[in-house]
């Protein structure tokens, strides 16, 4: 049975080596003449490169983005975007300094033109994130969702293969949670393929050449796609384990992805089997989950959680946590199960494919009837 409702909410987007040559246009396309760039400290040199090419129309550059955006930091932000009458926010980077544009956007509703130095996809969704406490609230706005964004292969040249590799597996996720969703829709299922096909393929192409100019194209092409589907259907989850395990134990987001998601397309294996078959083609594997875990591997990427920062004391923890507010799923959450899960990811171990039960409470998936 084929049953969905679609709605289009999409920047526009300029794919294009050089896409910075546009700068100028884009900004007065928005209406704006006062943008204030945003970056983290060490991308300042690539943030001052935007201001000389908007020229009259940069009011200022802010440099001080950080992961997971900081309730402090994004108040300076505002408070800076005010101080200097900014009518948009020009954010280059990845998800942090994105965040952060996002962070001012949902008090002012100023404009965010995104210009994506990463894979994670922010560029793309109306989610936002801001940490306070030491506990990250997100939500959803469509006041945060960026009106353009610049996709330029060239700026991602710099950003080094070991962060290019977790970075575009923290893309795949997105597209792989994306064919399960609860939400989902045939237009959201092309452009999640595609875009793992895109970065399975783009990505060992920087292993020996982080600059591999059709290797950084099709990696940020993939991205575009994936961040589109994460900003538009709902994911399960792998998502809601990497929220919890970076939001509780401060493990680094786009490692976690990359050690968990071979697992978790395990333990959701079998509620929507004709999903998985269809990443494993987008991967050219023979197995999806299998598959993810000795894609990640061959490029040298964490499989452990031991080794990115997690303590096995804390895993009992996590599965209280990943089992509280838990995201829809298309195999129920059992805690003896997402325990075995955790363990072997903790460990290292290649996916479990064993001791699985039937979809049962969980949505099944579409999957199980969409080929
Ligand atoms: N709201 C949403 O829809 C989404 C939000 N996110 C959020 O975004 C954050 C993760 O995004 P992610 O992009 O992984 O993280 P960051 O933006 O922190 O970037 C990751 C790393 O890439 C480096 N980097 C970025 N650009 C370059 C470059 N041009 N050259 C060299 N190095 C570069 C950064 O270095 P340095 O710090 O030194 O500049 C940083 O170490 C998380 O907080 C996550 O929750 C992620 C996906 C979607
Ligand atoms: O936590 C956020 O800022 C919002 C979403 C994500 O981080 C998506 C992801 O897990 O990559």
């Amino acid at each position: 049975m084929l049953e969905f409702t679609y709605e289009n909410r999409m920047p526009r987007v300029i794919f294009e080596r050089g896409a910075l040559r546009h700068l100028q246009r884009e900004v007065e396309l928005l209406g704006a003449t006062r943008a204030l760039v945003l970056s983290t400290p060490d991308q300042l040199p690539q943030a001052e490169m935007v201001a000389e090419k908007l020229g009259p129309r940069c009011a200022g550059v802010f440099a001080e983005a950080v992961m997971h955006v900081p309730i402090e930091t994004a108040r300076a932000a505002r408070d800076e975007a005010r101080r200097v009458g900014a009518d948009c926010a020009v954010a280059i980077g990845g998800g942090s300094t994105i965040g952060l544009g996002k962070a001012i956007a949902l008090e002012s509703g100023l404009p965010i033109l995104a210009i994506p130095t990463t894979y994670a996809g922010s560029e793309m969704t109306p989610i936002y994130g801001i940490t306070e406490a030491g506990v990250k609230k997100t939500g959803k706005d469509p006041r945060v969702l960026p009106q353009t964004v610049l996709y330029d292969p060239e700026l991602s040249a710099t950003l080094p293969f070991a962060l290019s590799v977790t970075s575009g597996i923290n893309a795949i996720a997105h597209a792989a949670e994306g064919l399960y969703a609860r939400d989902g829709n045939p237009i959201m299922d092309l452009l999640a393929l595609e875009g793992i096909r895109a970065l399975a393929q783009g990505l060992p192409r920087l292993k020996d050449q982080p600059d591999h100019t059709e290797g950084r194209d099709a990696c940020l092409y993939g991205a575009w796609l994936c961040g589109t589907v994460l900003g538009n259907v709902g994911m399960a989850l792998h998502h809601k384990l990497c929220h919890t395990l970076g939001g509780a134990f401060s493990l680094p987001h786009a490692e976690t992805h990359t050690v968990i998601l071979p697992h978790a397309l395990a333990y959701n294996a079998r509620a929507v089997p004709a999903v998985m078959r269809r990443i494993a083609t987008a991967i050219g594997a023979e197995e999806a989950a299998t598959g993810m875990w000795r894609l990640a591997r061959s490029l040298g990427a964490p499989v452990a959680l031991r080794d990115i920062g997690m303590r096995h004391e804390d895993l009992a923890r996590a599965v209280e946590l990943a089992t509280t507010a838990a995201y829809p799923n298309p195999r129920p959450l059992e805690a003896a199960a997402l325990r075995g899960l955790l363990e072997r990811a903790y460990a290292g171990e290649p996916p479990g494919m064993d001791g699985q039960e039937s979809p049962g409470a969980g949505h099944g998936g579409r999957g199980a009837t969409l080929k």
